[in-house]
């Protein structure tokens, strides 16, 4: 098993996972793009802005050298938002070895091109060995040590296996599956269903409304995935509604948290400077948006919140527009 891992991305989730292998004892590089950011956080132990509070093992070596960061790494992790990795991939492409992972663990849309990050990893470097990790896993949890199951999905069963073992520990549980897309998909569009779970909080509705809302989500979300060639039992799996649950009912969520903000009556914008870190649903509902328009998929809660967030829609409106929706079979796919 490989002892090191270079970590690209010193967010919250970056950092929650580069605790969780410094304890299990690897070596860890995690890139910080700002030097000023990496010496202050080198020197304090701890991701004041990100994750405060939780003590960084000295095993993390903290750094602003990209090339450091991936040099003699048999797994480098992709942990910047999903509107960052082709300019963060560009950085590296040219300096990546053949043998080396690339395990993805941003969760969206690219909103200029509609791709997964799996395809603009594939265009930027080739036949790379590729894995998504992704399940319900909030990093201020995984960073204390709370029981935590998620999932690697790669097309190479060799890479599936080696990221489980690599990243497993008794608090960390990791499955397999080689579904790429559906893997992929779920974690994205879970983030735009969460920002509506949060927007009918933020209206003071109840617990009905947002079963509905994720029960009719992962119905669109599946929807979506099976015209894509995913496999529809993976949304009911980890990355699917395990996610989804977490997402739309955690106040660890920034997804959930902006929603509430927005639905309180802030704009977009300022529920997301109030959050302070990236609320993915945001672009990935314009690129869900996109997609769905493209490839005849009705999906009416992505279109809704989509309205309310790019076209200026009433809130209120838009949800008794969806109740008002024609009638319809509940099976119907
Ligand atoms: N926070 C969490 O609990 C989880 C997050 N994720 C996913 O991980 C990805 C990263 O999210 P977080 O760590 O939460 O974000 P964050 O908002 O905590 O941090 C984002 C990090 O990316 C950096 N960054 C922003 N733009 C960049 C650029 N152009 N180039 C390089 N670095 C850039 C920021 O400086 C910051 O260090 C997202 O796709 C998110 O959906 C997935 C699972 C759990
Ligand atoms: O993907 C996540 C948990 O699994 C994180 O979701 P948020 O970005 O909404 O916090």
């Amino acid at each position: 098993m490989s002892e090191s891992i270079g970590v690209l991305g010193g967010g919250s989730w970056g950092t929650a996972l580069s605790i969780l292998l410094a304890k299990k004892g690897v070596e860890v590089d995690l890139w910080v793009r700002n030097e000023e950011k990496a010496s202050q956080m080198s020197e304090a132990r701890e991701n004041i802005q990100y994750l405060p509070g939780v003590i960084l093992p000295n095993n993390i070596n903290i750094t602003s050298s990209i090339d450091k960061t991936i040099k003699n790494k048999d797994i480098l992790l992709l942990a910047v938002p999903t509107q960052a990795v082709r300019n963060t991939i560009e950085k590296i492409k040219d300096d990546i070895k053949p043998g080396q992972i690339i395990v993805n663990v941003a969760k969206g849309i690219e909103v200029d091109t509609l791709y997964r990050i799996s395809e603009i990893v594939e265009e930027l470097i080739p036949n790379s060995k590729y894995a998504v990790l992704s399940g319900p896993s909030h990093a201020e949890e995984v960073a204390k040590d709370i029981p935590t199951a998620i999932v690697v999905a790669s097309k190479y069963e060799d890479v599936g296996l080696y990221v489980q073992e690599f990243f497993m520990t008794p608090k960390f549980r990791v499955y397999t599956n080689e579904d790429v897309i559906g893997v992929e998909l779920g974690g994205a569009l879970k983030n735009v269903i969460a920002l509506g779970a949060g927007i009918s909080d933020g209206l003071g509705y109840g617990d009905n409304t947002k079963a509905a809302l994720m029960n009719r989500g992962i119905i669109e979300i599946a929807r979506l995935g099976e015209k894509m060639g995913a496999n529809s039992m993976t949304f009911a799996g980890l990355s699917g509604i395990g996610d989804l649950i977490v997402t739309c009912t955690s106040m660890h969520s920034r997804n959930r948290r902006a929603g509430i903000k927005i639905g309180e009556g802030h704009s977009m914008e300022e529920a997301s400077s109030i959050v302070g870190m990236v609320v993915e649903g945001i672009k990935t509902s314009k690129s869900a948006y996109n997609l769905a328009k493209k490839l005849d998929v009705e999906m009416p809660i992505v279109n809704a919140i989509y309205g309310v967030l790019y076209k200026g829609k009433d809130v209120k409106n838009s949800v008794i527009n969806l109740m008002l929706r024609d009638k319809t079979h509940e099976v119907e796919m």
